[in-house]
């Protein structure tokens, strides 16, 4: 039966597992504090890089996590077989591990140092096996920033550690092209509100000028690797805008300046055109209208004014203005003067703050006539860090692609990438409490990385920004920035006909229509997901807990989205879909769904035996279509769907599945499976070679597999098929994963010698079964049947990111099945794929329906594209 088993961790934010084995305790066992030594933990080595500025402190660090995957034999067994020495991992120096961003004021730089301690990231490195404070003599840290010398003493002194000084601009710009080559949605524009990401080809990215807003301004040539010149700068800068606007406005921090001027309006400081020439009196031969700025602050030499006279509000606002067109003015110039025609800007200072965006890309649309655009970077202030990052030699971070990233927004990360400073929170009890006090104040939870309001500006640029949204979130700092994973196992799917073009989303959230319909969906399936999660472990009081800090935890992902949905980077279905699960998985949720999933497999395992004596009874051609049909009706058991979870109150699974195949008909919504038969099948004489070997990307548990994609593959291996199922990695609502496969597989082999003799083939079945109540003895080949898992927990597939397992067994593969909503509608629906492709799936959501396929809940799709 699917058991829990271990998972194969792959992408998961798993629960931290501490190796006590061995543990001892360090010197004098009567002090209070003792130094615990952990001979066998190697889970979180961290490794750390410094970024000391004149305003921020920017810190990067990694955590290393041991990969846990392929710790079951059965699977290393089936590994082997197909030549699969653990993925590709060999070639890669680094195992997987997470990249943190962490920033800190300059001025509190003992909280940095408590942080550095606190997380022991002073005593972690490449060697080191445990965290051992006292033994971090030599512990050498790369760090840039004029603080690396500055500070050089103190850190020694606190932490014991050296810092090794990197150059800045080396820095700055090993960090940018890092970003820019090895992070999916790194780069955007914003223009008048709209916020865009630009898909940069790694092999087409130079030269660019890079544009580094600190607080002074450096602008960089960049033509390669290493190979960069800095053109210009200006000290007009980030330190500017906060120093003077300190001065000007009493302000006690940098984002209540930026709050001011949201609300600010420059006519009362700034002199316009207007002012000069008459009201409302434009200058059109040069292109000025009445509203543009003549003159920044200008309009105080007009009037006898004291500066108490003016509003803090109004002059926030136009030192804004004045610095951020200023800088948007130089860059394009010099970009010009180099040819260059792209243009990223990076720095604390832009700090994601819409206007601020906006009005340097005013002026760089405007100088330059529209022919250049400005572009931000999403981790902007963390390049100079990144890069002293990348200068720790023998990573091999620099050797990984995008397909080897994944970014995720954990609930810590207000503390970590978002907010300026704060207590780490260490494990998932500090976590919880901390969103307890968050709910006991009465104050919402902001998502992990607050938010800077949409469609704050308006018109940007020159003239008077319409509309500046109201705050900016007291605990905010509009970082979009996760935890980066670096998972070196994960490569692209090796038969997509396009990876550059491929886009796994059928459905555009960026329509707002499409965008609210789905995220009032996952809402109102949260209170009965946050029940199921609850359930499955135990309703203890601490499951209850966590159940609950879960649902506020996903409620203010999806708040902060539905305001902002660009925030972690492009946002499509897939991702809100495994972001839940994700979000289940911080709070060490398991898997919710696992007692329904065991009692669905055990109920559908007692008829498989009487549905394969159905099937083979009939001749080939209606048994193909009753296999089709088959998974098509057993696609309707998934606890993801709210009309099918209302339908399973209204009768047994086996009631469910008999209904849904008495309403089966064709013509079904979509029904290829004349093409699909003759391919099988062939027509008239002519008997068409069986495919090499089939991936039947499996859905979900019980009847799913059992009754629809099990006999389906029985079929395939019949006729001389390889197969290889595919299970999800991880949990994801009732799918089935990678883990539970060969249980389920060995309890359907009892009633079948086909699939017996394939999965002992396949090295799936550890004991040999004997006694199959299946009568047929066929003297069928030993064609095998194999399970590999997807490298993703999700209830869909983003075919850029798989496990390299998958990739392998891809190479031989002539056929793929994706079976499910998740897999072949929500993604996947339109990918092209170099082999023969059969997308089956039953519409279990009425809007779904009506878009993709002009029909009705419960249509079904089979789609079937031959080989391209
Ligand atoms: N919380 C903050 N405190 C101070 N400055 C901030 C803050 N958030 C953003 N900034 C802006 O970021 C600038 C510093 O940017 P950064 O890229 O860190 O440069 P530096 O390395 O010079 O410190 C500041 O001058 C200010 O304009
Ligand atoms: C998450 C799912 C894609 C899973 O479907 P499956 O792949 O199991 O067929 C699906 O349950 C879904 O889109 N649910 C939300 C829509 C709804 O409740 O109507
Ligand atoms: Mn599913």
């Amino acid at each position: 039966m699917a058991t829990k088993g271990t998972n194969s961790i792959h992408r998961s934010s798993s629960r931290p597992l501490l190796d006590l084995s061995k543990a001892e305790i360090q010197g004098n066992v009567e002090e209070k504090y003792p130094t615990i030594l952990l001979p066998n933990q190697s889970d979180d080595l961290s490794h750390l890089a410094l970024d000391i500025g004149g305003s921020l402190i920017k810190l990067v660090y990694f955590s290393r996590h041991e990969d846990q995957s392929t710790n079951d034999k059965r699977m290393k067994r089936v590994k082997d077989k197909l030549g699969i020495l653990n993925g590709n991992r060999r070639s890669y120096p680094i195992l997987g591990g997470r990249l943190h961003f962490v920033k800190f004021e300059t001025n509190k730089i003992n909280e940095c140092l408590e942080f550095i301690y606190s997380k022991k990231l002073h005593c972690g490195g490449w060697e080191s096996h445990h965290a051992d404070s006292t033994n971090n003599e030599n512990a050498v840290i790369k760090a840039t920033g004029g603080g690396a010398y500055k500070f050089a003493d103190l850190f020694k002194e606190r932490l014991g550690i050296s810092l090794d000084k990197e150059d800045e601009m080396d820095c700055l710009v090993a960090g940018a092209n890092f970003l820019l080559k090895a992070v999916r949605h790194e780069a955007y524009t914003h223009m008048e509100g709209q916020k865009e990401f630009v898909q940069i080809d790694p092999n087409d990215l130079f030269p660019y000028l890079l544009v580094n807003i600190g607080s002074g301004v450096s602008m960089i040539k960049v033509d390669g690797d290493g190979k960069f010149e800095r053109v210009s700068g200006t000290n007009v800068g980030g330190g500017t805008y906060w120093g003077l606007g300190r001065l000007l406005t009493n302000c006690s921090s940098f984002d209540e300046l930026l709050e001011l001027s949201q609300k600010g309006d420059n006519r009362t400081t700034d002199m316009l055109v207007g002012d000069i020439y008459g009201t409302d009196r434009d200058y059109p031969k040069i292109g000025l209208s009445a509203s543009t700025i003549a003159s920044s602050f200008g309009k105080a030499t007009l009037e006898n004014k004291e500066l108490e006279e003016y509003r803090p509000e109004d002059i926030s606002l136009s030192l804004l203005r004045m610095i951020s067109y200023n800088i948007g003015q130089i860059s394009y110039l010099n970009a010009l003067r180099f040819g260059l025609k792209r243009i990223f800007f990076g720095g604390f200072f832009i700090r994601g703050h819409a206007y601020t965006m906006d009005a340097i890309s005013f002026a760089v649309h405007y100088w330059s006539k529209g022919t250049a655009q400005a572009m931000f970077l999403r981790h902007e202030g963390f390049l100079g860090a990144l890069g002293a990052f990348m200068s720790y030699e023998k990573h091999g971070l620099d050797d990984l692609m995008v397909h080897q990233f994944v970014e995720r927004f954990p609930m810590g990360a207000p503390y970590t990438g978002g907010k300026i400073h704060g207590p780490p929170l260490r494990n998932l009890n500090e976590k919880i409490s901390w969103m307890e006090k968050f709910l006991q104040k009465g104050t919402e939870i902001t998502a992990p990385v607050p938010m800077t309001p949409p469609g704050t500006t308006g018109l940007g640029g020159f003239e008077v920004p319409l509309s500046k949204g109201s705050t900016l979130r007291s605990d905010a700092s509009a970082l979009n920035v996760g935890v980066l994973h670096l998972i070196p196992t994960l490569e692209v799917f090796p038969l997509l006909v396009d990876p550059k073009m491929y886009e796994p989303n059928t459905v555009d959230l960026s329509d707002h229509s499409e965008l609210e319909y789905w995220f009032k969906i996952l809402s109102e399936h949260l209170p009965d997901l946050v029940d199921k999660a609850v359930a499955s472990e135990g309703g203890t009081d601490d499951a209850k807990r966590r159940g609950d800090a879960f649902g506020r935890a996903f409620s203010a992902h999806l708040a902060r989205l539905m305001e902002e949905p660009a925030a972690y980077g492009k946002l499509g279905l897939a991702k809100l879909l495994e972001m839940r699960e994700e979000c289940l998985r911080e709070f060490q949720f398991v898997d919710a769904y696992i007692s329904i999933k065991q009692r669905e497999n055990e109920a559908s395992l007692a008829v498989f035996h009487d549905l394969l004596m159905e099937l083979d009874s009939l001749d080939e051609e209606t048994r193909l279509l009753t296999l089709i049909e088959g998974v098509l009706a057993a696609n309707i058991f998934d606890w993801g769907s709210r009309a099918c979870v209302d339908l399973y109150h209204k009768g047994t699974i086996i009631e469910i599945y008999r209904m849904s195949r008495n309403k089966m008909q064709r013509p079904w919504r979509v029904d290829d499976f004349d093409a699909f038969k003759e391919r099988m099948l062939g027509s008239g004489d002519k008997k068409p070679l069986p495919h090499r070997r089939a991936l039947l990307f499996v859905d979900n548990s019980g009847a799913d597999i059992v009754l629809g994609m099990l006999p389906l593959a029985r079929e395939l291996l019949r006729r001389g098929t390889e197969v290889v199922l595919v299970g999800n990695s991880l949990p994801a609502l009732n799918d089935v994963t990678a883990m539970e496969l060969p249980d389920i597989v060995a309890e359907a082999a009892k009633h079948c010698g086909i699939l017996r003799r394939a999965a002992e083939s396949g090295g799936l079945l550890v004991d040999a079964m004997t006694n199959t109540s299946d009568s047929s003895k066929e003297n069928s080949p030993s064609i095998p049947l194999m399970v590999v898992e997807n490298g993703c927990g999700s209830p869909c597939i983003d075919f850029r990111q798989v496990s390299s397992e998958l990739a392998a067994v891809a190479k031989d593969a002539d056929l793929i099945i994706l079976e499910g909503m998740g897999r072949a509608l929500h993604t996947n629906l339109y990918a092209q794929f170099k082999c023969d492709a059969l997308k089956l799936a039953m519409v279990k959501n009425q809007r779904l329906a009506e878009k993709l396929v002009k029909g009705n809940i419960y249509d079904c799709v089979c789609k079937y594209e031959p080989a391209h």
